[in-house]
């Protein structure tokens, strides 16, 4: 194999870190933060480890500017999702290159954009760049599982509030198969839903009224009648983004039933005993909701289902479900989003905007109203996030550092924005 760029070597160090959510193998979500301080400690950068949960470290570092004007803030996250090692082609631990290609769990999802930003800044530093804005960073963990112990504890942290006034935050988006950078100017708000249903027992053998298992049965039937009627909407692509066709996955609602639970065994789930009637049944539900249906409109259609059913529900009690929207505007009363346009199209780059289908930190930070924009800058690329055989081409990676260059230095130089006070006052917290 031909030698590689020391930044492809660099980045490949950092893949081999299998920092799984959660915590995966013991100590991987310290190693993968000593990993990146040592990176912020070699360009000169202060760092500081918050650690809101135990075992689940935030990094923060800064480049200070000359100004106190409101700051930038790079966001990423380095957990990654698991990987099914049988069903890769490679060893997806090992970051091995092959055709060009980096192979590796969170080659795009989103190791890539930690190592960018920070390779982007060494540029900036060595040939002299002084930011006029302070560019913050944050790496934190557990986003692939919700982000409350991370992003989330993150923001309620006094180390939070010493970063000041944020202008812009930057965050993870996803590639683009076309010509064009997507980026995110809101998300589809994650509500996770436990639905119970209980009921009398009896024989097998015979016709019990209203079991719990039926009226679990019957009020799932209701849920997945909406999906249907969402799926019918959306009317083309089945599996996400589709792009150049009018309605994206970010505009109807997903409604999955992703857990059933019910059953009466006496041996731990081993076996069942089928001939009697189980007293209480469960299904968990993946919702993601539209920014074109608000959650109180959504909750109505729940309540309703329920009550009709027999059944209650609640939302998981490991998530924090939004109740609102939260949306970064994409005109000319978000002078960040104009700024952040202008460079992007300026260095030669389409932009589409969009909704992203799934969720982020992202959504954390626009809740106290600080825009943010889900960006990763790769284009002309498959999307690959939580796939077998995650792969990013080394071009991508690196013509993304490149981008990052123009995007910090452009955006840090920025002096005060037209309406950015406008916008700061417009904000309900900070
Ligand atoms: C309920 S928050 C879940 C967050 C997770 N993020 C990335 O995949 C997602 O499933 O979208
Ligand atoms: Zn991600
Ligand atoms: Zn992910």
């Amino acid at each position: 194999m031909p030698d590689l760029a020391p930044e492809v070597e660099l980045f490949r160090d950092f893949l081999r870190i299998r920092s799984v959510s959660g915590e995966g193998p013991a100590g991987s979500y310290a190693q993968a933060v000593a990993w990146l301080e040592a990176f912020c400690q070699r360009l000169g950068l202060p760092t500081k480890q918050v650690e809101p949960v135990k075992g689940k470290p935030v990094l923060l570092a800064t480049w200070a500017g000359n100004s106190d004007l409101p700051s930038l803030l790079l966001n990423s996250h380095y957990d990654v999702v698991p990987a099914m090692d049988e069903f890769w082609n490679v060893n997806p631990w090992t970051a091995d290159v092959v055709d060009g290609k980096i192979y590796g769990r969170g080659t795009q999802d989103m190791k890539c954009v930690c190592v960018q930003y920070l390779l982007a800044i060494e540029r900036l530093k060595a040939k002299g760049f002084v930011p006029r804005r302070t560019v913050h960073l944050s790496f934190v963990p557990d986003e692939e599982v919700g982000g409350v112990d991370g992003m989330g504890k993150l923001l309620q942290t006094p180390e939070f509030t010493s970063l000041g006034v944020l202008g812009l935050a930057l965050d993870e988006g996803l590639a683009n198969p076309g010509d064009a950078f997507t980026v995110f100017y809101g998300e589809r708000t994650p509500w996770w839903i436990l639905v119970r249903a209980a009921g009398p027992t009896g024989h097998g053998s015979r016709f019990i009224k209203d079991t719990a298992p039926q009226k679990l049965m019957r009020m799932a039937e209701r849920a997945l009648a909406f999906r249907r009627a969402q799926e019918d909407a959306l009317g083309h692509d089945q599996n996400g983004c589709k792009h150049g066709t009018a309605k994206k996955l970010g505009d109807v609602t997903t409604l999955n039933l992703t857990m059933l639970r019910t059953g009466v065994s006496n041996d731990n789930g081993k076996t069942f005993c089928l001939n009697v009637i189980p007293t209480e049944a469960e299904a968990g539900f993946d919702v993601r909701i539209t920014p074109h249906l608000a959650p109180k409109d959504f909750q109505t259609l729940l309540d309703k289902w329920c009550e009709e059913e027999g059944v209650t529900w609640q939302f998981a009690p490991w998530t924090r479900p939004l109740k609102e929207h939260h949306l970064t505007e994409t005109n000319s009363s978000n002078p960040w989003w104009v700024a952040f346009q202008e460079v992007v199209t300026g260095m030669g780059h389409k932009v589409e905007p969009e909704v992203f289908p799934a969720a982020t930190d992202s959504r954390f930070l626009r809740e106290l109203g600080i825009p943010a924009l889900g960006f990763s800058p790769m284009k002309n690329c498959p999307i690959l996030l939580h796939e077998h055989n995650e792969y990013i081409p080394i071009d991508t990676y690196l013509s993304g550092i490149e981008v990052y260059v123009g995007l910090i230095e452009s955006l840090a130089s920025k002096d005060k924005l037209e309406g950015e006070d406008d916008q700061l006052k417009r904000r309900r917290v900070r």
